[in-house]
Formats: C-alpha cells, structure tokens, sequence
C-alpha cells in the first residue's frame, strides 16, 4: 500500500506545491507552522479539493484535476486521528469503537479483540470517554481510525494535547501500529524527537514546497535538515539490536558501528531497535581515547562538513554504512585538522541518550 501524491493549490497569499510518496511506515510530515501541512492532509481526506494535481492510494485514485475525479470524504476509506480524541462522550469505549466500523469492509471480532490488545485499551471498555486520561482517550480514538478499516491513516499532531509523561505513554502503541498494520500513516508533527521515534519516511515542508523527502535515516543526519530541527534537535537515527543485560545495569546494543552501551533499555535480547542521537553528543577524536569515562567508542570516517551558525560545525560521519552526526566548534575542526575520508572516532557517552530516545523498530 503507497500514498502517491502531487498537487497545487493556491490560496490567497499561499501557494502549496507539493509532491512526494508515502509507502507502508509512518510518513511525518514536518515543517514550520503555517508551512502547508494541514493543508495536504485536507486534500488526501477531500476536506478540501486541489486546484491541480493528483492524490493516489494503494491503486485507487482520491482525486485528479485532469479527469476530474473526486471522490468524497466518505468513500475514501481513511483513518483520521486528530489532537484532540473527538470520541462521542455518550457512548463506551467498545461502542466508540465499534462505531467506524458501520463504514468498514467487513472486519471481524478477532480483528476487533487483536486491535484492543495491541492498543492495551481492553480494560476499558465499558468506560465513557469522560472517564479516560488524554493518553487513553488517544489509543481509543487510534483504535477507532484502525477498525474503519481505512487505507491509510491520517495524524494531524495527535500528541500535541498531552503532557510529556502521556506522549512517553503512547509513543510504544503507534510503534507497534506502524510495525504492524502496514498501513501508510500519514503523520503531522512539529516536533523533531517525535520524528525521530516515529518516522520511516520524512517529508520536509517549507512555505508550501517539499524541500527534502525520503527514508528518516538519511534526511534526519543530512546537514541541510539541521536548520529546519533547529540545531540543538540535530542528530542521526541509527539502528541497534538489544544483546545482553548486563549485570551494572547497562545494556549492550550491536549497531553498524559497533557496540553501543547504554543505561537499562527494557526489551529482550534480539529486539530491533532505533536510537537517535543528537549531534552536540558526539565529541570526535583522532586517535582512540583512553583513560575518559565516555563508554562508546565509535570508528567512523568524515563524509562532509558544514559549517553552521556563527562558530559550528556540523561532521557528517559514516559507521558501518550508518550515517551518524557530531557539532563541533570550527577551531576544534581547524585544531583537528579535519577532511571528508579521515578515519576518527566518535565518542558517546551512555548517559546521554535518553530513554525517550530509544525506539522499537528499525531506521526504514
Ligand atoms: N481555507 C483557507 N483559506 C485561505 N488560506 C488558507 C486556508 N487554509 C490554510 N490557509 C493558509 O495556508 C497556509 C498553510 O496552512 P496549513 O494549516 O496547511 O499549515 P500547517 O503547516 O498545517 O500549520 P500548523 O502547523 O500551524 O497547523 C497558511 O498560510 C494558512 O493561513
């Protein structure tokens, strides 16, 4: 299943013009307030009609000026979750759920009992929606989305209302709804750590245009993108393995780059996971280290330099076919003497990565 979609549309003062494909994963779409990513949500929902262009889903056209199709809201078969949960406060949880499901294509129970399961919500049911946390009222309203049986889902923010302690609640569940339902979800985000947890595929979008799309890996560490993150959210996402719990509390990942170890990550050995690190993380060295705390060392070799911001300097590294990311000052470039095709090492210190930083799943 791919969200395939090109489309222009004006309006006073505002030009969208946007085109980019969505495969199976979680697409966010990140960009500036105002930037044009409701707006693009609208038109894959036929909220509102493109003046050209086409928006395509898993083989069924939604809309093409040149034929002039249009398919309305209804017959589009997508899964909407907004900000705020939109349950209906008269009905139970099961009968909220239940609800999509009179414009579903035939589901059943056992879709219903694995969807409650997967969403951890089957202690709730007989509640009203007035009786449930935001975060609960959200991992109802993602079950609701999915039982419709939709094509895609459709996110606009759906965190953006809770508080950081919900959002760590309920950052597992669409994990596993992205690894899981191999539905394309289209996802609005403004914030960069989400992007980072979430993300397969990551479309940039500036003042109406895509400026970057592509697998999260790539777009996440290239150099170009740090502006738009701001600086401080900069980094790489890189995939690592849990292999053993050790006795310290610490537990050891493979990664591309080697052994990566970091404060007590809960999942077995064998799980798949994906951590981001920020660039102001990284110090580089040029000969290994010795005699410092830092756990990580890493061997990496320089890709590019950027210079950024007024001293900065942004090293693109690569480990093991990974792309890592490490801010430096430029006179710690120039002392080092660094150049694309050095060979250095890449210092993380375990406790910098935070437990809101590792995420199950894989990089794309
Ligand atoms: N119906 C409309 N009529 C005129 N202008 C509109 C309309 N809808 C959106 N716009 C304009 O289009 C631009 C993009 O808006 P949009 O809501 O898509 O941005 P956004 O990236 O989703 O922003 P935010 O993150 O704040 O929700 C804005 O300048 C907005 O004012």
């Amino acid at each position: 299943m791919m969200l395939s979609l090109a489309i222009r549309h004006r309006f006073a003062g505002f030009t969208l013009d946007a085109a980019f494909d969505a495969p199976a994963g979680l697409t966010a779409l990140f960009g500036q307030s105002g930037s044009g990513k409701t707006t693009i949500i609208n038109a894959v929902a036929g909220l509102m009609r493109p003046d050209q262009g086409r928006i395509e889903a898993g083989g069924l056209v939604l809309s093409d000026s040149t034929t002039g199709r249009f398919l309305p809201p209804h017959r589009r078969s997508l899964g909407y979750v907004f900000q705020e949960a939109r349950l209906f406060p008269h009905l139970t949880v099961r009968q909220n759920l239940l609800y999509g499901r009179w414009f579903a294509r035939g589901r059943q129970g056992a879709e219903m009992a694995r969807i409650v399961e997967m969403l951890g919500i089957g202690p709730l049911l007989l509640r009203r929606p007035g009786a449930l946390s935001g975060g609960e009222r959200q991992r109802v309203a993602l079950g609701r989305a999915i039982l419709s049986n939709p094509r895609i889902l459709l996110m606009d923010e759906p965190l953006a209302a809770l508080d950081e302690a919900r959002k760590a609640e309920i950052l597992p569940y669409l994990e596993r709804l992205r690894d899981e339902t191999g539905l394309p979800i289209l996802y609005v985000s403004h914030s960069p750590a989400e992007v980072a947890r979430l993300a397969t595929t990551v479309v940039l979008i500036d003042a109406g245009r895509v400026t970057a799309a592509g697998p999260a890996g790539a777009i996440l560490s290239d150099p170009a993108t740090a502006p738009l993150l701001g600086l401080r959210e900069a980094g790489a996402i890189i995939s690592a393995r849990v292999e053993a719990q050790e006795g310290d509390g610490l537990t050891r990942l493979g990664t591309a780059a080697g052994p990566v170890w970091l404060p007590q990550v809960d999942a077995a050995p064998g799980t798949a996971l994906r951590l981001r690190i920020l660039a102001q993380d990284v110090m580089l060295a040029r000969t290994r280290p010795e005699g410092i705390s830092a756990l990580n060392v890493l061997a990496v070799t320089i890709r590019d330099l950027t210079p950024i911001g007024d001293s900065g300097m942004l090293v693109r590294l690569e480990a093991g076919g990974e792309a890592l990311l490490a801010r430096i000052t430029r006179r710690s470039a120039t002392a080092l003497g660094l150049a694309p095709g050095q060979s250095l090492y890449a210092v993380l210190k375990a406790v910098s990565v935070a437990p809101g930083s590792v995420g199950i799943g894989s990089v794309s």
